[in-house]
């Protein structure tokens, strides 16, 4: 067996997460090894946020040009993949080439070891037949893939993931999407803004099932006014592929055909093969619980999709900040004993950073190191209109028992609403705590819906009273002044 090589952190999975805690730890001077099997950047810049985001902006562009039509005068639309599919490869992704990344990584500091690494009993990783030591800890960053269910039939197609999607050169005529999710809708539309024949089928009673129920409405009705046909309530059965296309039936018996199938029905992590069992940590989870520091065991941090915590680019940089600060925490605090390894250069690297950030208040001791809190947690689904939402829907507030007062504003009666023509719907609602005299639960669903969120973000966040909200002045005419009705609406 290969000698183990002796470094200070080893981090498991160079996605989003992965990556930031890695280099930010390279930065202060601790040796960081670096694990990554594919890309380094991971799912967000080359099959995820990135590329999507090139194509609803694209898809976006389209559908505004089309409202001239109403506003003023007209115009000829002629929507072209081609140019989409070149930005993706030349501008996004660099034609699915990570070395930019690896520079990116390795210009801080970094050690990029490239294979599928696994722990190896505590404090251990083996990449292959390479075995590494660390010291003062592991971060697991190793994200999500999709997840699959196991319908008759679909395994031995050639059905389409998010990677599928986002690497295509031509569009098909017609598409099916399995899952009315995040991504389920934000490709259905873009795929049918650009003429394609769009399906999409979901199990559950109502699309982009976890937010309030006016969202899902709202999004429901800006697709089908895109032509994308919605069926929801149906549970997939088999699917078969003919060669030419694809046929999916429902357990009620409703078949739905189309050229392509896009299957995006959620994700799970990736945890099988982690050797998880060899460090105490059970292996069969579909994440892996963790403290507010991000801690899983002693000496090993998760970050990321991994944690469960919200699978979200912004969750998984929230983390990796956490994650930084603990383990120069922990760093620090072993360079205060003895060095039984020797390595006191590299240590005296952590030292000098922690001391510099415990003297500036940012860190340095366990009582500074911040823990994750996610009361807030925005996300938006960008579709056109944008939903975006914060904290705890009205549903979930009502399930823990708070006395909940709602507020809801619909876009449309205000005047940027009017003025804009917002066919497509949005409004915004508000989820208050009545005893707190708090918000703790926000939906902003509208043309800027992502945008006019932050606001909100940051009542929720900082527990702003609603009665300082109230006093505020929201500026005329803009989006986000739908804001000061549902206030005035709460009850
Ligand atoms: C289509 C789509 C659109 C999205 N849009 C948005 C968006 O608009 N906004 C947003 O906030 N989020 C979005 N997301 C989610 C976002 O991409 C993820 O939350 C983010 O990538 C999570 O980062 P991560 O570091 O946890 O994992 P990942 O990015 O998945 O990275 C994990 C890395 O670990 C590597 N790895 C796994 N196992 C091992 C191993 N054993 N050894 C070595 N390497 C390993 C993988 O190869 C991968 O590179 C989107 C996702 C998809 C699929
Ligand atoms: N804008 C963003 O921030 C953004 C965009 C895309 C993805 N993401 C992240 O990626 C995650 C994964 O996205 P996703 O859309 O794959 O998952 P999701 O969990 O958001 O949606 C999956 C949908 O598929 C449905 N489904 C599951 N099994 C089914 C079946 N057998 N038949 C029919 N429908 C089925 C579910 O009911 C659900 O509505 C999101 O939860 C989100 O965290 C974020």
């Amino acid at each position: 067996m290969a000698e183990p090589e002796l470094v200070d952190v080893v981090v498991l999975g160079l996605g989003v997460g992965g990556e930031e805690v890695a280099g930010r730890l390279a930065e202060a001077g601790l040796v960081v090894v670096g694990v990554e099997r594919n890309l380094v950047g991971g799912e967000c810049p080359y099959w995820g946020c990135i590329p999507s985001k090139m194509m609803i902006r694209a898809a976006n562009a389209v559908a505004e040009a089309r409202r001239v039509d109403t506003l003023a005068g007209s115009v000829q639309v002629r929507p072209d993949w081609a140019p989409v599919a070149r930005r993706i490869r030349e501008e996004a992704t660099d034609n699915w080439d990570d070395r930019a990344a690896v520079r990116r990584f390795t210009d801080k500091g970094g050690r990029l070891v490239r294979g599928s690494g696994r722990l190896d009993g505590p404090g251990r990783v083996r990449v292959g037949d390479r075995v590494f030591q660390a010291r003062h800890g592991i971060v697991l960053g190793t994200g999500t893939r999709p997840s699959v269910p196991p319908l008759d039939g679909l395994a031995d197609t050639p059905y389409w993931t998010n990677r599928e999607a986002v690497e295509i050169a031509d569009l098909p005529g017609s598409l099916l999407v399995l899952g009315g999710g995040a991504i389920g809708l934000e490709l259905a539309q873009v795929f049918a803004r650009f003429g394609v024949r769009v399906t999409v089928v979901e199990a559950a009673d109502r699309v982009l099932a976890v937010e309030e129920p006016e969202a899902s409405e709202v999004a429901a009705a800006a697709l089908r006014a895109d032509g994308v046909e919605i069926h929801t309530g149906v549970e997939a059965a088999r699917v078969e592929h003919d060669g030419q296309g694809f046929a999916l039936r429902g357990t009620d018996g409703a078949e739905f055909t189309a050229e392509r199938l896009l299957v995006v029905t959620g994700r799970r992590a990736h945890l099988d093969g982690l050797g998880l069992d060899t460090v105490g940590v059970a292996a069969n989870q579909r994440y892996l619980p963790v403290d507010d520091r991000l801690h899983v065991a002693d000496g090993l941090w998760a970050v990321g999709d991994v944690t469960g915590e919200g699978a979200f680019t912004h969750i998984a940089m929230y983390q990796a900040s956490i994650v930084v600060a603990d383990v120069l925490d922990h760093a620090r605090r072993a360079a205060g004993g003895a060095d039984p390894s020797g390595t006191a250069s590299v240590v005296g690297g952590a030292v000098g950073v922690a001391s510099s950030l415990a003297a500036t208040g940012s860190s340095g001791s366990a009582g500074s190191v911040p823990r994750a809190d996610y009361r807030a947690l925005p996300r938006v689904t960008f579709t056109d209109p944008e939903i975006g939402a914060v904290g705890l829907t009205e549903q979930q507030a009502r399930e823990r028992g708070i006395n909940v007062q709602v507020g809801f504003s619909p876009l449309s009666s205000s005047t940027r609403g009017w003025i804009h023509k917002t066919d497509e719907g949005g409004f915004i609602k508000l989820v208050a705590d009545a005893d707190q005299g708090v918000l703790i639960g926000a939906t902003s669903v509208g043309p800027a819906g992502g945008e006019v969120l932050s606001g909100l973000v940051v009542a929720v966040h900082a527990a702003v009273p609603l009665a300082q909200l109230r006093h505020m002045i929201y500026a005329y005419p803009t989006f986000h002044r739908a804001i000061s009705e549902a206030l005035r609406n709460l009850g």
